[in-house]
């Protein structure tokens, strides 16, 4: 790990109204380190996750990222170009559901090669190409490349949408349940997809899951939650194994025995 964080979040809050989604939230993010929010339904995670990556506006707090050429802006103070390029290159955005991710009436080829065209690719053959080998790095057969993510099933749609998200090669990528929407069997596949591929390309990631399983497969460190607000930080290993707050111990012990 290098000594200087990719991101750092400082006292955020949002509030709906003068209701709290999430409050006084502050933690930093090491290059190629995975981050999990843990935490029941309406704990404000997603509220979170997306505060953090820009979807939504923050009430208050700071968001700073690591730019690429070394500088450490709140995200707020860059321009709405400067955002967008960061959203469409160097970050990554896994949705629960693939259809918000994909273009579900565009071929997967052209789901992927979007992305690379966004980053300045213009050669049709190249992009090709580079899809193809996308295609086969989550486990898409080559010959279906053309077709359409309706006609995928939805551990399919899930695996494109990890590719159409990994091709320009982000160094930051934000997960909302990414395995929520799928069938046991399914996730499982998943799962060690994107364990390996968050491994071989040393991403960051910040995982959104209420599934401590999937926590404890994918994370180094988590971040627990509970109306709104932090109330235990660690180690994964240590927080599973030793919870020390009693929402964090209720969790862990309503984890069902497999
Ligand atoms: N647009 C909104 N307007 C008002 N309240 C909202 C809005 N979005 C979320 N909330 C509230 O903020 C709280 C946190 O919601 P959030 O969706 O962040 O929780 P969550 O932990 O992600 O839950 P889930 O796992 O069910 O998605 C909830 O009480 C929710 O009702």
């Amino acid at each position: 790990m290098t000594t200087s964080p990719i991101l750092s979040v400082r006292a955020l809050e949002k509030r709906y109204g003068t209701f709290i989604g999430c409050t006084d939230v502050s933690f930093d993010l090491w290059p190629g380190e995975v981050l999990a929010i843990v935490g029941e339904s309406g704990s404000g995670k997603t509220t979170l996750l997306n505060c953090i990556s820009g979807r939504l506006d923050r009430s208050s707090g700071q968001v700073l990222y690591r730019m690429r050429d070394g500088r450490f802006p709140d995200l707020d103070d860059l321009s709405e170009a400067e955002r967008r390029f960061l959203m469409r290159t160097d970050w990554g955005f896994v949705h629960q559901n693939p259809a918000d991710g994909l273009r579900m009436r565009v071929s997967a080829g052209a789901n992927v090669g979007e992305r690379l065209m966004a980053v300045g690719e213009r050669h049709y053959g190249e992009i090709r190409h580079t899809a193809t080998e996308w295609l086969s790095r989550v486990e898409i057969a080559a010959e279906r490349i053309d077709d359409q993510p309706v006609a995928f099933s939805g551990g399919m749609r899930q695996r494109l949408q990890i590719a159409r998200n990994l091709v320009t090669r982000p160094r930051l990528i934000f997960m909302d349940e990414p395995t929520g929407g799928l069938d046991v069997s399914v996730q499982a596949r998943v799962l060690d997809l994107l364990r390996s591929l968050v491994s071989e390309l040393d991403l960051a990631v910040i995982i959104v899951t209420h599934d401590l399983a999937v926590a404890r497969l994918l994370s180094q460190r988590m971040i627990v939650m509970k109306s709104g607000r932090v109330v235990e930080s660690g180690l994964t290993d240590r927080v599973l194994d030793d919870p020390r707050h009693p929402y964090t111990q209720l969790l862990v012990a309503s984890i069902p025995e497999s």
